[in-house]
């Protein structure tokens, strides 16, 4: 038989079987949604005013709906992968593999969970260990039709008569495929090393490293997957995924739900705080002095200051007498106060220090005519009207984004930064906050700290969630845990860019967590990584299991443009700090020198071409302050395709072509320039090309530079 001919006829064995799959996932689907109505016909029984007896009732009713909701988000989820691959074993099984297991009517296995023990030799075989596999099948499909096989041999020698070896190479051509707006899962090619990473025990700490491309993202997501499909009732809604930016959890996002699973919880560092988003990304010098943790220093002091605009003397008339504390005595109670922690949690306290400082300086007016009773005085003056209006003046209740934001008053901040910032640093941090509009990334882990040190607000009545809900909020995202420490499972990828002050700030969320951390210590962008070593290790706690995978193939790049970019770090790293990349195009990188006014064509120009040379997206990535200046260059190119990032915003992101924008303002715009260079050398699949004015940021001829 001709090869197209045997290629047809799997891929119709292959596609019978799909069609299998959906048929008996039309009936799934009819059989939850009844589940699902049935549900809420028991929830109007119930009624309103449940007594203890429909409690079980309800119970079930929820889990009813539960269930059912999660069903059917599973089964809407994206169709693509739902049968992806094919083991085929020595004892005559064949086993499909797909994004969810499905079984028919009678219990026989139609797909398994690419998360079942029994799936992983998909991922662990090798021919040198091939655990029992002839065969490894990957099936490619669009929609619900198969369009293609790729087949690995694993024990060649053993391959039975009649059954053949189609195509070769499924990684190589899922790598070569044009990217989207979005990432995607890899559930269909993931690599032994990576699936290691990725079944990896829940407890304790496991970290993830590997240079630019080697796919610490992916696994990562692919490990929240698994995790849940494993641990689902211990980890629960309990699970976090933290990114670097809003940008990067958006390209991330659809990863989780196209394997039927919605209930991590993504969010930015920026996004940890509940009702104060980031809306903007400090400079880098900014950055360093809001990260570093002196900044808790400098927060506790600032706590500890008068708020503004408080009244500085009391004065209330008792017994014919005006009693007054002027603005030393009210400091020196307000000191005494603070001494018993969070101001927000001691507001009685101050109260009655207050009232104990008057019931003093009554009694140093004392005379024959004005002999107050203490006890009496105290009493009554706290249940004057006078006295809690003025209470509430001078001892208001302190909100995160008000006390941060005085720090604009650069008199207030260098009395709190006395001999922790330098006055250089202090001018910095004054002037960003006065002009700012908006929260910035490392603002967000300041307010969370002053949310500590503050305590929380006085209670306010909670309202009650719809007896309808699932476990998801009205907005279609997760529900987080009610208390930030609630969280069972915390991953942060980019972390070698994570601040001292933002480990603190992911510490408190992960008190009882076990954790996932990836990243590429070559990449930091964060000047003091001992810092954030230490901070780290606070945040973790020290009595934790640690285990470590490295990930060494890159994946992303190809090899060409990766030789670019591990030339452009030269010393900074070694050869053993480096992935490999598997993938060459042929196409080298080119980059041109340009003249400074000529700079702006050859931007558009570039992107132009690009544009017309790949599928996918094509980013121009300048230095951050260049961004607009640069999106101006480009605004006339309508595509969708394309987009402007500055160079510390593309971290974790890849499209199929890059232009880089005089890599020398890269270098220039922070103290680990370089590594940031080599970060956005590394975000192209495909074509590359470095517009400078001068060549000084090559190896060789450029200066040194950290
Ligand atoms: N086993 C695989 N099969 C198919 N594609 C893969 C595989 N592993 C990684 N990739 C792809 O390689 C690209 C890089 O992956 P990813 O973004 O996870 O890398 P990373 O290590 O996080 O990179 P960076 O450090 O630059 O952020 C992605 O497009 C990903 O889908």
């Amino acid at each position: 038989m001709l090869d197209a001919t045997i290629r047809q006829a799997e891929i119709a064995a292959e596609q019978e079987h799909v069609d299998r799959v959906y048929t008996r996932l039309a009936e799934l689907r009819a059989e939850a949604e009844t589940m699902r109505a049935k549900g809420y016909e028991l929830a109007h029984g119930a009624g309103q005013e449940a007594t203890f007896e429909q409690a079980a009732m309800l119970f079930d009713r929820d889990a009813m709906v539960r269930y059912a909701n999660r069903l059917l988000q599973a089964l809407d989820a994206e169709h693509e992968g739902l049968v992806f691959g094919r083991l085929d074993t020595t004892d005559g099984q064949a086993l499909r593999i797909g994004r969810m297991g499905v079984r028919d009517a009678e219990h026989h296995n139609l797909v398994t969970d690419w998360r079942a023990p029994a799936a992983a030799a998909f991922y662990q075989a090798t021919p040198q260990e091939p655990m029992d596999v002839l065969r490894r099948r990957v099936i490619h499909c669009s929609g619900e039709t198969v369009t293609n096989v790729d087949d690995e041999p694993l024990m060649p020698e053993a391959l039975p008569e009649g059954m053949p070896i189609i195509g070769e190479g499924a990684l190589m051509a899922a790598l070569g495929r044009a990217r989207g707006e979005a990432m995607h899962n890899i559930v269909a090619t993931i690599q032994r090393e990576q699936d290691e990473a990725i079944r990896a025990p829940a407890g304790g700490v496991t970290e993830i490293t590997g240079g630019p491309g080697t796919g610490k993202t992916a696994v990562a997501l692919h490990r929240v997957a698994y995790l849940l499909y494993r641990e689902r009732r211990r980890l629960g809604t309990g699970v976090l995924v933290v990114g670097p930016s809003p940008v990067f959890t958006s390209y991330i996002s659809r990863v989780l739900p196209s394997m039927g699973e919605t209930s991590a919880e993504l969010r930015s560092l920026g996004e940890l705080l509940d009702g104060a988003p980031a809306t903007r990304v400090d400079p880098p010098a900014v950055n360093a002095v809001k990260g570093s943790t002196r900044m808790v220093r400098v927060l506790r002091r600032l706590v500890r200051q008068t708020p503004p605009d408080t009244p500085t003397e009391m004065r209330i008339v008792y017994g014919g007498e005006v009693i007054r504390l002027d603005a030393r005595e009210l400091d020196r109670v307000r000191r005494r106060v603070h001494r018993a922690g969070q101001p927000n949690q001691h507001r009685v306290d101050a109260a009655e220090a207050l009232l104990e400082a008057l019931a003093r300086k009554a009694e140093e007016y004392a005379d024959e005519t004005f002999r107050p009773d203490r006890a009496e005085m105290v009493h009554e003056l706290g249940e004057r009207m006078e006295f809690h209006r003025f209470l509430v003046r001078w001892w208001p209740v302190l909100s995160p984004t008000w006390v941060l934001s005085w720090l604009r008053d650069r008199d207030r901040l260098a009395r709190a930064a006395k001999g922790v910032l330098d006055r250089e640093e202090i001018d910095l941090l004054a002037g960003s906050v006065a002009e700012a509009d908006g929260w910035s990334t490392a603002d967000v882990a300041l307010l969370d700290e002053l949310r500590v040190l503050l305590g929380p607000p006085p209670k306010r009545r909670r309202r009650t969630g719809s007896p309808h809900s699932d476990d998801r909020p009205s907005d279609g995202r997760p529900r987080r845990p009610e208390h930030y420490d609630e969280y069972s499972h915390i991953v942060v990828d980019e972390v070698q860019d994570v601040s001292p002050m933002q480990w603190r700030m992911l510490g408190r969320r992960g008190r009882y967590a076990s954790w996932t951390l990836v990243g590429d210590p070559v990449q930091t962008s964060w000047p003091t990584p001992e810092e954030a070593a230490g901070a780290r290790d606070e945040a973790l706690g020290s009595a934790r299991t640690r285990r470590r995978y490295r990930l060494r193939t890159n994946y992303r790049n190809s090899a060409e443009i990766f030789g670019v970019a591990a030339a452009a770090l030269g010393d900074l790293a070694g050869d053993d700090d480096l992935p490999k990349a598997v993938r060459s195009t042929g196409v080298a990188p080119v980059v041109s020198v340009v003249a400074a006014d000529a700079l702006a064509d050859a931007t558009r120009a570039t992107a132009a071409e690009l544009l017309s040379t790949v599928d996918g997206t094509v980013a121009v990535i300048p230095a951050m302050d260049r961004v607009d200046e640069v999106r101006e260059w480009v605004s006339g190119l309508a595509d969708d395709r394309l987009r402007v990032v500055g160079s510390l915003d593309s971290k974790g992101l890849e499209y199929d072509g890059v232009v880089l924008v005089e890599p020398t303002d890269l270098l220039n715009e922070s103290p680990t320039g370089r590594r940031a260079l080599y970060v956005a050398l590394t975000r192209a699949t495909q074509r590359l090309t470095v517009l400078a004015t001068d060549d000084t940021w090559l190896p060789g001829r450029a200066r040194a530079r950290p």
